[in-house]
């Protein structure tokens, strides 16, 4: 009876096999944006993606994540509050079953209707894996989508969900540059936390983008239109794959801007 997000399964239920779910650095967390100190000493963000590493589409049954080849550095993210070189592994997104929820960062209590992690691993660790057991294993980029305007850079992914409804399903996904779907600022939150699904891992930098894209109401449709169930099992809609935010525990939010 593996983890998921229904009642008897959620985010509620993970301690029972993942203890480190009340942790010291657990997340998502609420960003309270006058109580985030801006550090002149963070960099700028640094995303080098090449299209060329996108490889396929999955249906993991909690989410769908595009995946990347990392056996080199030509997708990576520098720069920012990490020191050193990591490589995009993968993204994918936590949305809710209607436009009022959906993300796990919140913003002043304020939560989007989806959130976007670009998911990179430390270059200084030999693999992925390697690297998620490690207080600076993983950065995450998070960038919300609030409801408004379709996003024409979101529809070539959206229109690949039709050939991964079930859990388990993936096809190919080739040439997509992610870069697109970041808005015009780089502008960043910063704090150390957490894997947000489990096995909760505190391994992860948190770089949360305080502009949002925009995604439309029809948009949002499709992301609610695949299922958490594999073929055949009674089909359940993939909607609220979101984790609620966590004590924040002392930790201190860093703002890459005044
Ligand atoms: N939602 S997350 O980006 O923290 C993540 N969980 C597992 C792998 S990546
Ligand atoms: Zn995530």
């Amino acid at each position: 009876h593996a983890w998921g997000y229904a009642p008897c399964n959620g985010p509620d239920k993970w301690v029972q096999d993942f203890p480190v779910a009340d942790g010291p650095r657990q997340s998502p967390i609420d960003i309270v944006p006058s109580q985030a100190k801006y550090d002149a000493s963070l960099k700028p963000l640094q995303l080098k993606y090449d299209p060329a590493t996108s490889k396929g589409i999955l249906n993991n049954g909690h989410s769908f994540q595009v995946d990347f080849a990392d056996d080199d550095d030509r997708s990576t993210l520098t720069g920012g509050p990490i020191s050193g070189t990591y490589r995009l592994r993968q993204f994918h997104f936590h949305w809710g079953g209607g436009d009022d929820r959906g993300s796990e960062h919140t913003v002043g209590g304020t939560k989007f209707a989806c959130e976007l992690h670009l998911v990179h691993w430390n270059t200084k660790y030999p693999s992925f894996g390697d690297a998620a057991s490690k207080p600076d294993g993983l950065a995450v980029v998070g960038v919300f989508l609030k409801i408004g305007a379709d996003n024409p850079q979101l529809q070539t992914v959206l229109d690949a969900l039709g050939s991964i409804k079930s859990k388990g399903s993936q096809t190919t996904f080739s040439k997509f540059d992610p870069a697109i779907l970041l808005p015009p600022s780089l502008d960043y939150w910063t704090y150390d936390g957490s894997l947000t699904t489990p096995p909760l891992l505190e391994s992860v930098t948190w770089i949360v983008l305080k502009e949002p894209i925009s995604v439309s109401s029809s948009q949002m449709y499709k992301f609610r239109s695949l299922l958490f169930t594999a073929e055949g099992e009674t089909p359940c809609c993939m909607v609220d794959n979101y984790r609620p935010p966590q004590p924040l525990k002392g930790r201190k939010v860093r703002a890459s801007f005044q």
